[in-house]
């Protein structure tokens, strides 16, 4: 029988927790709790969603039998409890590093683990699939499972899925809404508000099932019955039927998404009903860690490395970002512009929206994790003679794709995208990476494309972008710091060039934050007796005019992206080099068109080979295939 005080290690299967007595199942979650805090304080990570999850997590994984049932994770983010309970505990001290533990859902780290997108919204429409699948291969008797968070709910897809699942009465999915009323911040809209309305409501139907056993006995049959014909009026016309109920899907709780008998309970009823039923959890993001508890902007739904004891942030105080410089060019400009709005999808702070939000609430739009809707919304803003700004982080404008080509740009509608963490972010894994942005838009027509290299950069691009009201316009930074900035030494039209030395060998165009990795390739050429002339575009799309005549005196042309190589800026610009009669061979360095493990970014793009070492390297090794010219 295993000590108490090593429980947690113990589980090597969710079968190990179906023989835990109840106050077992109480010290594992503790044990889990505090492993989560001492752990993830030391590596960063999610800290507040999980420690919401414990005991779902528990109960969850008692009663369906993992992997024959399917338990699919929305976002992910929330995966680490699932984890621990599936053999990965001792894993967590390398918690989304390099070869270490990713921090969502893994394929090839566990059988357990499905999705690994940690796009949110997604997971019933995988378990609406799951299901079909079931049936189709009469593999019917493994449940089906998805635990979609509240913030997540709000997302299109998810009603999507609700609609084909509500529509198969005979077909059994289980959706775990694990309810804690928050995204980053409280959950918005009228979805957020039933589940407000679920709680209460079904509290008070507690409440109204206990009255009934008290007053009954005492009023007798024939008085009970016209009260409680009375009462059921009242209540219909004081609390509206829930959403779920409305859908005809079957509705369980709301559940104390603490308390493990009770989800257990619910869970094996959910499990016999058959069919589509909705189990309603409500759960507390930070739970039993005062600090996440405590935290009033997000519950820790992110944290980096803090003092486990405080949950007080260890290190160097963050450095201004670029999303701090974002933010403040939006309320400058804002100040000006009473036109300027602003939309953020549940992620105001994170994109830097949270001082315009708070110096401007009536101009600012949080539409839930509802990036389509953000687009297309946007498009009426703008039709209604507004200046919206978009404000994503780069990864999540890819299911957007089609409103900002269709419902934007087709209009020429003044709408400005502001795409923070794109290039390669590297903790959070494959789907956050930034890297298919610039490809995605270089398809827009009439969309203008900038990429600042540095802070002062950013501020000006912005500042033009917004200016900009004949068509839409999109503005990319990466995750971290803002570097210092990168003065031009001369401009030459609308190029910034900002190194020009020796004969004109080598024509770098180095685009956003590349362009100091491009200053160091200058350097390394010129050791070796190349000569180069580095250049910013600035705005990467439409390709400038001014390339072509510069590109005809060099002998090659670099181009260096933090985006996928297919399609990205390089490929448009040697496409216009092309169209201009300029042959000047090119050569495009960028993100290989991969999805990347996680990691750190420095880390991801040196194995991209995108150093400035390395693109030296295979500069040289092009050239020397070319007659070198005498050094001037
Ligand atoms: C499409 C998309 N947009 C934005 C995000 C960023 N994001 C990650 S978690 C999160 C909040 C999720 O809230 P909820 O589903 O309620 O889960 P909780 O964190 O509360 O457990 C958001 C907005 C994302 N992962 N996917
Ligand atoms: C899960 C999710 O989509 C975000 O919380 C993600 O972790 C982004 O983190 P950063 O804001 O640190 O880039
Ligand atoms: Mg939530």
């Amino acid at each position: 029988m295993p000590t108490d005080n090593d429980l947690l290690r113990t589980i090597k299967e969710p079968g190990d927790l179906r023989a835990l007595t109840a106050g077992q199942l109480e010290t594992l979650a503790r044990q889990i709790r505090a492993t989560l805090v001492e752990s993830v304080a030391r590596t960063g990570g999610h800290l507040g969603p999980n420690l919401g999850v414990v005991e779902l997590t528990i109960a969850l994984h008692r009663v369906f039998e993992s992997p024959r049932d399917r338990i699919v994770w929305d976002t992910g983010h929330q995966c680490y409890v699932h984890k621990m309970l599936t053999g990965r505990v001792d894993e967590f001290d390398r918690l989304r590093q390099a070869g270490g533990l990713s921090g969502y859902p893994s394929r090839s780290e566990s059988v357990h683990d499905l999705v690994e997108n940690s796009h949110a919204s997604t997971a019933l429409s995988y378990a609406d699939g799951l299901a079909k699948a079931a049936q189709l291969t009469g593999d019917t008797d493994r449940a089906v499972v998805a635990v979609v968070g509240d913030g997540a709910l709000t997302g299109g897809m998810c009603w999507e899925a609700l609609n084909n699942i509500a529509g198969a009465r005979d077909r059994p999915v289980v959706i775990v809404v694990n309810d804690n009323g928050r995204s980053y911040a409280p959950t918005v809209g009228g979805l957020a508000d039933q589940l407000t309305t679920l709680r209460t409501s079904r509290r008070y139907e507690r409440l109204l099932e206990w009255g009934k056993d008290q007053v009954r006995p005492v009023v007798g049959e024939p008085v009970f019955g016209a009260l409680h014909a009375a009462k059921r009026g009242l209540k219909d016309m004081l609390v509206p039927q829930n959403m779920f109920d409305g859908l005809g899907l079957k509705y369980l709780g709301p559940v104390d998404g603490h308390d493990v008998a009770a989800m257990e309970k619910a869970f094996e009823r959910a499990r016999h009903l058959g069919g589509p039923v909705v189990v309603h959890c409500i759960t507390t993001k930070g739970s039993g860690y005062v600090p996440a508890e405590s935290h009033v902007a997000d519950r820790f739904h992110a944290v980096g490395v803090i003092d486990p004891d405080t949950g007080a942030a260890i290190g160097a105080p963050a450095a201004r970002s670029w999303t701090d410089v974002f933010g403040d060019s939006l309320v400058t400009a804002g100040e000006s512009r009473p036109d300027l709005v602003a939309l953020t999808a549940a992620m105001l702070e994170p994109t830097g929206l949270g001082r315009f939000s708070r110096a401007f609430p009536e101009r600012t739009f949080d539409v839930g994790i509802a990036e389509q809707h953000a687009v297309t919304s946007a498009a009426g803003l703008a039709m209604g003679g507004l200046h919206p700004v978009v404000a994503l982080y780069a990864t999540f404008l890819n299911r957007a794709f089609d409103q900002a080509l269709m419902d934007v740009a087709l209009h020429r509608l003044p709408v400005t995208f502001v795409l923070d963490r794109a290039g390669i972010t590297g903790d959070d894994g494959a789907s956050h990476n930034g890297m298919w942005d610039l490809s995605l838009l270089q398809l827009v027509p009439g969309l203008r494309i900038a990429v600042p290299r540095d802070g002062r950069r950013l501020g000006e691009l912005f500042g033009e972008a917004v200016a900009c009201d004949d068509g839409p316009t999109a503005v990319r930074f990466p995750k971290g710091p803002v570097p210092p900035d990168l003065p031009a030494v001369e401009t030459v039209a609308d190029l910034d060039v900002l190194y020009r030395d020796g004969p004109e060998d080598v024509l770098v165009v180095g685009l956003g934050p590349m362009a100091r990795t491009c200053l160091d390739l200058a350097s390394l050429l010129a050791a070796g007796g190349v000569g180069s002339t580095v250049v910013d575009p600035r705005w990467i799309k439409p390709v400038s005019p001014a390339l072509a005549p510069l590109a005809a005196r060099h002998r090659l042309v670099v181009t260096v992206e933090d985006n996928g190589v297919t399609g990205g800026a390089g490929s448009a610009i040697s496409r216009a080099l092309r169209t201009a009669g300029v042959d000047t061979p090119l050569r495009d360095f960028g993100i290989p068109q991969q999805f990347l493990d996680h990691g750190k970014r420095a880390d991801l793009l040196r194995a991209a080979g995108l150093t400035s070492g390395d693109i030296a390297a295979r500069v040289v090794e092009t050239l020397s295939g070319f007659p070198m010219t005498q050094p001037a």
